[in-house]
């Protein structure tokens, strides 16, 4: 399977975001991460590709043109997890993913609704260690919780492709290692996964590549060790940074100041 990104263009307001925006193709088992500035168009891209927002140019996974299936199919095909933490919905967290569930049409060829229904979200919460939540309003989660069920919403279909935007951005040291081995995993099962992510020390330690963006369009992609490079993050962020190589390729980037203008 792949998912190749052609020409995308997708605009905010009047203004064209992102412009003509071509990728390297993502292929079944990557875990990739798009990195980037504030506003460079992370979120815009991952919402682009999974339908949310208009776009022009060509999304197709294994050739198959996203944004031209059914709306239910797409929904099936695509697990999105948005940046947005808040929630006052007094849903329980179990509710929340039989909804997350039936969304667009439900799953295809499953009981859809009762305890078979019932059975299936709880056993997704169990395999995100989610299951004492289960009965718990989503109002009443905290930040990191309710991130962490997140991911259990994107994953409630078994999407081929997962899209997280942030998804480690309220969770604490033990849970963005938890989250972003798992969002390996799911990857290494025979998916694909991108994540954005700011924190490029995370990044380095897990992505197979990364996606630099400035400004809507693309600076490098490539593995972290290519991407990260003293030069390009004063190009693209304006620091100076240092990038320091440890062991099993992994790399460390340490921030000594802006670069002068
Ligand atoms: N709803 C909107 N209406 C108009 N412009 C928007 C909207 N959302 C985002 N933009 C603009 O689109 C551009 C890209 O925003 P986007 O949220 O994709 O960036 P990002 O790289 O995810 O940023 P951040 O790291 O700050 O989350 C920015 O210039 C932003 O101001």
């Amino acid at each position: 399977m792949s998912l190749d990104i052609r020409n995308l263009t997708v605009a905010r307001g009047p203004r064209k975001v992102i412009d003509e925006l071509s990728l390297p193709s993502f292929a079944t088992g990557e875990f990739a991460v798009i990195a980037g500035p504030n506003a460079a168009g992370k979120s815009t891209l991952l919402r682009a590709i999974a339908g949310l927002l208009p776009s022009t140019g060509d999304v197709t996974l294994d050739g198959q043109a996203l944004h031209a299936l059914p709306r239910a199919e797409q929904a099936k095909q695509v697990g999105f997890m948005p940046q947005s933490l808040e929630s006052r919905s007094a849903l329980t967290v179990l509710d929340s993913l039989m909804v997350a569930m039936n969304a667009g049409g439900g799953l295809a060829g499953r009981a859809l609704r009762g305890p078979a229904a019932g059975r299936h979200a709880l056993e997704v919460l169990e395999r995100f260690g989610l299951a004492d939540l289960a009965l718990r309003p989503m109002a009443a989660l905290s930040g990191g919780q309710r991130q962490a069920v997140g991911l259990a919403q994107a994953m409630i279909r078994d999407p081929k492709l997962l899209l997280l935007d942030e998804p480690t951005s309220a969770l604490d040291l033990a849970r963005q290692f938890q989250l972003l081995s798992e969002a390996r995993k799911l990857a290494r099962e025979g998916r694909i996964v991108i994540a954005v992510l700011h924190d490029l020390a995370l990044a380095a330690q897990w992505a197979d590549r990364v996606v630099l963006l400035e400004g809507g369009g693309l600076r490098a992609s490539g593995a972290p060790a290519e991407v990260l490079t003293p030069q390009s993050l004063s190009q693209v962020y304006g620091i100076d940074a240092r990038v320091e190589r440890c062991s099993e390729g992994r790399v460390m980037v340490m921030v000594d100041g802006l670069s002068q203008p």
